[in-house]
């Protein structure tokens, strides 16, 4: 608001009474055209209305002017052009640029976990958001890219958003999705190598480890869940509803078993899409995390944590989506090469 409200007011004061306008109009200081001048604008000088519209047009030029200000600043805060309006101040929990180590932040935890059975040593009694750049290298980032590229690369949607879920099998396809075990057969060892394999379950682990440690719990008291899965979105317009992925949502309520997410980023935000920014939706302000290749983002999953991405504007965005549940029977196992 501030720019909008500064703007107005300067036109006609600082018109008026500022030295350029008064000089530029001619209406100068030699006596005779003084007082002619004084005359004339008792008897409506065309001046003077001259001078009106110039003043007038002033005030137009600074109110839209303020106004494209304005939209200019709620557009750096992702709140148009996303279809969503979101209120207030954006604050960014993490530049691209930064190379974090340890950054958490605690929240006081959401009454979500208890209307779910609780497990002692796993559900959380602590909550929050940490990003770490330190647990995966931007190497391994690239390696585990080129998995997702290969894979989706059978596959896609026709919307914005597709997905390759190496658990399930689910892959994107148009507006549908298919069973790429199922459906490459045999064929999928031309695709993916043990290595692939091992490299994800690799990185899968030194996540859950690293939850397990800020969260102060055991990492063997917590399990993969499911969905787990690669992402890839750019700013094709949605065909269908899984393409929304800008949504605001809460992580346990959309997934439900979810008690930890975690998001491994696989490409840079502004170097390989513009958009596409992960944020925190508090009610004091939002929190942004900006994806980098490498970088880890991981909360507890009830509603002390809800979020959204923005929409992908150019380019492509690759993530991995890797959940972790307390409970046992919603555990699955590490995807396996058939
Ligand atoms: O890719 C992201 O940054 C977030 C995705 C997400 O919110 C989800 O998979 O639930
Ligand atoms: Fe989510």
């Amino acid at each position: 608001m501030a720019p909008q409200r500064r703007a107005l007011p300067r036109g006609p004061e600082s018109a008026g009474t500022g030295p350029g306008p008064a000089t530029g109009t001619g209406t100068g200081r030699g006596g005779r055209r003084h007082s002619s001048a004084r005359k004339g604008r008792s008897r409506q000088d065309p001046r003077g209305w001259r001078a009106k519209a110039a003043i007038l047009l002033l005030l137009c030029t600074a109110a839209v002017g303020g106004l494209v200000l304005w939209s200019r600043l709620l557009a750096q805060d992702g709140i148009s052009g996303d279809g969503i309006l979101q209120d207030g101040v954006t604050e960014v929990l993490a530049h691209r640029s930064d190379s974090l180590r340890d950054k958490f932040v605690e929240i006081p935890c959401s009454e979500d976990y208890d209307s779910h059975r609780r497990f002692e040593g796993c559900t959380p009694r602590r909550c929050g958001r940490g990003v770490s750049d330190a647990i995966i290298t931007r190497e391994e980032a690239e390696r585990i890219r080129r998995i997702a590229e290969r894979g989706l690369s059978l596959g896609g949607s026709d919307g914005g958003a597709s997905i390759l879920d190496l658990h399930s099998g689910a892959l994107s396809l148009g507006k549908h999705f298919v069973n790429l075990y199922r459906y490459f057969g045999d064929k999928i060892h031309d695709i993916f190598t043990e290595e692939d394999f091992a490299l994800y379950r690799d990185v899968r682990q030194r996540i859950q480890q690293r939850i397990a440690e800020v969260f102060g719990i055991s990492s063997s008291s917590m399990y993969l869940t499911k969905p787990t899965f690669f992402s890839r979105m750019n700013s094709t317009e949605a065909k269908t509803t899984h393409d929304e992925y800008w949504h605001p949502h809460v992580d346990k309520v959309t997934y439900g078993s979810f008690d930890y997410t975690s998001l491994l980023y696989l490409s840079d935000y502004t170097q390989d899409f513009g958009g596409g920014r992960f944020v925190f939706l508090d009610a004091d302000s939002n929190k942004t995390v900006e994806p980098r290749a490498g970088r880890v983002s991981f909360f507890t999953s009830g509603s002390e944590n809800l979020h959204r991405v923005e929409k992908v504007h150019w380019g492509t965005r690759f993530a991995i989506t890797i959940s972790f549940t307390c409970n046992p029977e919603h555990g699955i196992g590490d995807p396996v090469l058939g």
